[in-house]
């Protein structure tokens, strides 16, 4: 176990592309964190940056306390003591399963009889015991990235990072995999960051849920927070398929620029002036009537998923009293929204 601090950290690439900007973050000791954002947002060099793969061109990271780079100091990866799980070519096919599991410790020099008993107490852990002589051609994908996963802790690392490490499965057997990786890691106790471009998965297993855009951070917090209060209209969108309404907010309350919504103070909260309104789509109901078009309906088990364009704006919404049909035309209330002030930029393309 143990605690993963970056200070102010500045990832360039040699091309001159920013990958990370004055990154500040600390995952405390046994914390399970998610790394979420649009594809190329920097979670991978942000992994890559933790893991030693990546050098900061400023600021320091320092694990359990110790400097591991910046300022000077430069751990290399084999001895940050962290396990890693990658979504594709994550065991070596012309290796058994127990050699596969064996490497970390072969690196650091186990006796054979000792790396032996904790790579079969390794795969046991992820439920193939007694697979150590297979093939890993032999396996199914969900077997292989249990072996992956086996081989991340068979040293025993003090961080595990995940990239997109269930990303290349199917569901359900995904579904399986990831629940079975959450109560490995919380039984072990491990601090654990994980890239994953599926928010419904950063939601579900982490304690906090860092989104990033352009190798910044813009939220950091617990999977709730950061639903019921995004920091920007963007994690809205991003993490809950908020609508993006813009307008003018004010004491009478919202009306929008180049659309029918209006809407009574009390139902706005947030920013006043100038905003960028975001609608949930827990805060929208429908029923038949004239507003908007039904542009999809997908069932799902707590109701549909229901996409509008409601006046030019694509609009999701749950509905469980009906299951509109494509082409369906419904009436939209919106119960609540929040409005955040439009970026500079944003007011004069506007
Ligand atoms: N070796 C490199 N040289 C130059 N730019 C790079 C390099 N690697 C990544 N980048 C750039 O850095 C930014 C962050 O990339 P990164 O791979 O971390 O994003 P990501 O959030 O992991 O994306 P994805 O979800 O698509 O994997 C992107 O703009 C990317 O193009």
């Amino acid at each position: 176990m143990a605690t993963v601090s970056l200070d102010r950290v500045d990832v360039r690439f040699p091309d001159g592309t920013a990958g990370l900007s004055d990154i500040s973050l600390d995952v405390r000791d046994g914390e399970f964190v998610a790394l979420v954002g649009a594809s190329g947002s920097g979670k991978t060099t942000l992994l890559r940056t933790v893991a030693g793969f990546l050098r900061p061109s400023g600021g320091a990271i320092a694990i359990d306390g110790t400097p591991v780079a910046g300022g000077g100091a430069f751990v290399e990866p084999e001895h940050r003591g962290l396990g890693m799980v990658f979504q594709q070519h994550a065991v070596w096919p012309h290796w058994s399963v127990g050699r596969n599991v064996e490497y970390p410790l072969r690196m650091r020099g186990e006796a054979r009889a000792r790396r032996r008993e904790l790579a079969t107490a390794a795969l046991e852990r992820v439920g193939l015991g007694g697979f150590e002589r297979r093939d890993p051609a032999t396996l199914s994908g969900g077997q292989r990235q249990r072996v992956a996963i086996a081989r991340a802790l068979v040293g025993e690392p003090r961080v595990l990072l995940l990239d997109e490490a269930l990303s290349a499965l199917d569901e359900p057997l995904r579904d399986r995999l990831r629940l079975e990786l959450h109560a490995l890691t919380r039984e072990l106790g491990l601090t654990v960051i994980h890239v994953t471009h599926d928010r419904d998965e950063a939601l579900a297993l982490a304690d906090r849920v860092v989104m990033l855009d352009g190798g910044r951070i813009v939220q950091a917090g617990a999977p709730e927070e950061l639903v019921e209060r995004p920091a920007t209209a963007d994690v809205a969108r991003f993490l809950s398929d908020a609508a993006l309404i813009e307008g003018c907010a004010d004491d009478a309350g919202f009306a929008a620029t180049n659309h029918p919504l209006r809407l009574p103070a009390p139902s706005v909260s947030g920013a006043r002036g100038t905003v960028t309104l975001a609608v949930l789509p827990e805060a929208i109901s429908i029923e038949p009537g004239d507003d908007a078009v039904v542009t999809a309906s997908l069932y799902g088990r707590d109701g549909s998923d229901v996409v509008l364009d409601w006046a030019g704006v694509a609009v999701r919404c749950r509905s469980r009293a009906h299951r509109p049909k494509v082409g369906d035309r419904m009436r939209v209330s919106v119960a609540r929204a929040i409005a955040y002030p439009l970026a500079i930029d944003e007011q004069e393309a506007a």
